[in-house]
């Protein structure tokens, strides 16, 4: 094995030979600095030199529970490695920004690790939803070890409706105990992870009753297996959902309860409380105990740019040493990577991958503060944090999904192969579309606030910031096609989709539709609104931030991470360019085609966003004009590019 690596690919060295930059220097960047490139790699080391951690037969030759017990044996040597290593000097900002950038686990688990939802969830919803007494007493149990513990939210009956879920959790005074039901099979607790064998604690979401009310949905901690025999509690019932295509090594399970009795102070009372004799006293928000569910949204970007960052490190090395075809009679195959097609899917990718990261960082400042802010009790920021972290994860979860399977695909058959590893990628990928919270949901959520906003604007108000542009659309009238011009373009689009929802909803409520029925109606319209909105926040924050970071860099790495930046922006407008022009249609289509397609996108009553003079050239000196003058298309500029793939990605 390692006589096998100690020889490079010819190709692929010849590539690296020809990088223009400074890989230790983009890689600090990345990392946050070089004591971070020096932890991490300690980190890396560490873990990558215990021979018991390299698995003796590939997973997928392992029966279920092999593969099962495989992955339990590999996370407690993980557990007493990593153990070890935990730096307790690193700020908290330090320290996620270090986990966001740890290659350790997905390289030992291609399924993912069963004590995934004990580091995420668990340990985050006690450290946001306890008081001081439960953080201080759980989480020592926690870090510990003591314990092992899940999120238990999802029922087989509901995962989206929060507040449709069906587990009870009824107060009685007399024992000062909780009394847990799942009163159908619908109530039933089913996906988390790690339930069905691993975990002996979890916390449970449960409608809540007290004095016969009803207290809402809150949050318990519940001993769910005896720590000596592993068997389930008395009153306690769970299993396994069953394979899935992928997360097969996170042990998802199910949970019920009957009569399951808890103590009171297993509430987790940070927000709301019951008292000894019932009485309740209500959160100052209900929202705050959806608070680990923003939390775990905002690292899905940074999980999102690692995980598409492996598929593509993957892809490009795999062009740079695959040959094909003979385009030039007597001349040698060339790589793959020296045809533009393969270019165009890859290099998205790798921009992207850095768009991510550069943006959950930014999204985590701002989480950070906000989070501050509620420990004082000022809500103000929520809302905002909440529609940022809703429409990011949805937009990012769903464009690494795609670009991770085009990834899979540029490797030819080969990518087909489970040895490639991007199929487990395209399977970890394509589950945080669907896991904490429905990419559809999650941009309806986004909506409700732009929709809010846009009337806010409408009568004048101030709105939030990251929306301050729904306010600001009359200055822009000519297409500018720096980037900033194109992210102001991105802005107007936005801006039209948000009127044209607006419109939409009033044109069904005075149709005499019920509120609910005109949001139904109106949704595909928002959730395309929502997207936008989504993409003028990718494109500024990774445009605005590399802005400001990379002030102190070299000029080679600055220049090639404003290469990345201008193919991200110009590779969405390319993508876009409809809703970009949609105004020139009014010169190409048939009226009625065209007050259909303005209907749906936003633009019948907007401000065109080329002015009328400028329409019919706009097309050829705009957007278009980018792709004639070759800046997309220019294998001028994508062999800079190819360096930064084959040399910036730390396991290389
Ligand atoms: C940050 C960096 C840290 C670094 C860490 C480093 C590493 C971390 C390592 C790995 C982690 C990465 C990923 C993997 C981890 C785990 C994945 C594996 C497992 C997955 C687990 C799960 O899936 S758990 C279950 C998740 N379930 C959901 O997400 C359910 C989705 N549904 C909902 O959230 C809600 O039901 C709803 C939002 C759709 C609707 O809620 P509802 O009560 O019905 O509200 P309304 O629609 O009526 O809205 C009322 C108002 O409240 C606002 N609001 C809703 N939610 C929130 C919120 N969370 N915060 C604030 N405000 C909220 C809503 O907008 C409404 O406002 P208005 O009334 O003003 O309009
Ligand atoms: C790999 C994986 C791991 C998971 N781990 C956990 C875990 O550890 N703990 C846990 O509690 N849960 C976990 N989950 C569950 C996950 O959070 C839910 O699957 C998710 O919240 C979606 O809920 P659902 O499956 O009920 O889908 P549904 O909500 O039923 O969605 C089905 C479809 O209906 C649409 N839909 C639903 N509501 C609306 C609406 N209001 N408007 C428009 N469209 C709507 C959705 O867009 C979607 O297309 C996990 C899921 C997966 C896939």
């Amino acid at each position: 094995m390692d006589a096998v690596n100690k020889v490079i690919n010819e190709d692929l060295q010849k590539e690296r030979d020809k990088c223009k930059f400074n890989v230790a220097e983009l890689t600090a960047f990345l990392d946050g600095g070089d004591k971070f490139t020096q932890k991490r790699r300690e980190k890396e080391n560490r873990v990558f030199s215990i021979q018991g951690l390299r698995d003796a037969v590939p997973d997928e030759y392992m029966s279920h529970k092999e593969r099962y017990e495989n992955a339990v044996r590999k996370a407690v040597i993980m557990h007493q490695t990593l153990g070890t290593l935990e730096d307790k000097t690193l700020t908290e900002y330090e320290t996620a920004r270090l986990a966001l950038r740890a290659t350790t686990s997905s390289a030992i688990f291609k399924e993912n690790s069963p004590l995934m939802l004990h580091y995420s969830m668990f340990a985050n919803v006690i450290e946001g939803q306890g008081d001081e007494k439960q953080r201080e007493y759980w989480l020592k149990k926690i870090n510990n070890m003591e314990i092992i513990g899940t999120y238990a939210q999802t029922e087989l009956g509901h995962g989206t409706f929060i507040r449709g879920l069906e587990t009870t959790a009824e107060y009685d005074p007399k024992t000062e105990e909780f009394v847990l039901n799942s009163p159908k099979l619908t109530a039933y607790k089913w996906w988390p992870g790690g339930l069905a064998h691993t975990a002996n604690h979890c916390v449970v979401m449960a409608h809540t009753y007290s004095q016969g009310k009803s207290c809402g949905i809150q949050p318990f901690m519940v001993q769910i297996r005896d720590l000596e025999t592993n068997m389930p509690m008395k009153g306690v019932k769970l299993g396994e959902i069953g394979a899935k295509l992928g997360f097969n090594t996170v042990n998802n399970g199910f949970l019920g309860f009957e009569n399951h009795r808890i103590p009171r102070d297993r509430m987790l009372m940070k927000n709301s409380q019951i008292l000894k004799d019932g009485t309740f006293i209500s959160s100052p928000n209900s929202k705050l105990t959806y608070g680990t569910m923003v939390y775990i949204r905002v690292s899905i970007l940074g999980t999102m740019a690692n995980t598409l960052g492996r598929a593509v490190t993957i892809a490009t090395r795999y062009a740079a040493v695959r040959r094909q075809s003979q385009p030039k009679p007597n001349e040698p195959e060339p790589q793959i990577l020296d045809y533009v097609t393969q270019q165009h899917k890859l290099f998205i990718g790798i921009a992207s991958s850095h768009a991510y990261y550069i943006s959950c960082f930014w999204l985590w400042t701002l989480y950070h503060r906000v989070t501050k802010e509620l420990a004082v009790g000022n809500m103000d920021n929520l809302a905002e944090l909440h529609a940022l972290a809703c429409c990011l994860k949805a937009t990012t979860s769903a464009d690494a999904a795609v670009l991770v399977e085009r990834c899979r695909l540029a490797c030819g058959g080969h990518g087909y192969m489970l040895s490639s590893n991007l199929p487990q990628i395209y399977a970890n990928v394509t589950a945080a579309n669907t896991y904490e919270g429905e990419n559809t949901v999650m941009l309806l959520q986004t909506a409700r606030a732009l929709v809010k906003a846009g009337m806010q604007v409408a009568q004048g108000q101030k709105v939030s910031p990251s929306m301050a542009y729904l306010a600001d659309q009359s200055k822009m009238a000519k297409w500018d096609s720096s980037v900033d011009g194109i992210v102001k373009g991105f802005q107007k689009v936005a801006a039209g989709k948000v009127a044209a929802c607006l419109a939409s909803l009033q044109r069904h409520t005075n149709n005499g539709q019920s509120a609910e029925d005109a949001w139904n109606l109106t949704s595909v319209q928002l959730v395309a609104a929502s997207e936008a909105h989504a993409r003028v926040i990718l494109l500024s924050v990774f445009k605005s931030e590399m802005d400001v970071q990379t002030l102190t860099l070299s000029g080679e790495t600055r220049t090639v991470l404003f290469q990345l930046v201008q193919l991200y922006t110009i590779y969405w407008a390319l993508e876009k360019v409809g809703d970009l022009l949609l105004p020139t249609t009014t010169t190409t289509y048939s009226v009625s085609i065209c007050d259909t397609a303005m209907r749906c996108d936003g633009w019948m009553d907007e401000t065109s966003l080329f002015e009328k003079s400028t329409i019919q050239t706009s097309a050829r000196t705009g957007i278009a004009g980018l792709v004639l003058s070759g800046l997309v298309y220019d294998s001028a500029v994508y062999p800079e590019l190819v360096h930064q793939s084959l040399t910036s990605w730390p396991l290389q």
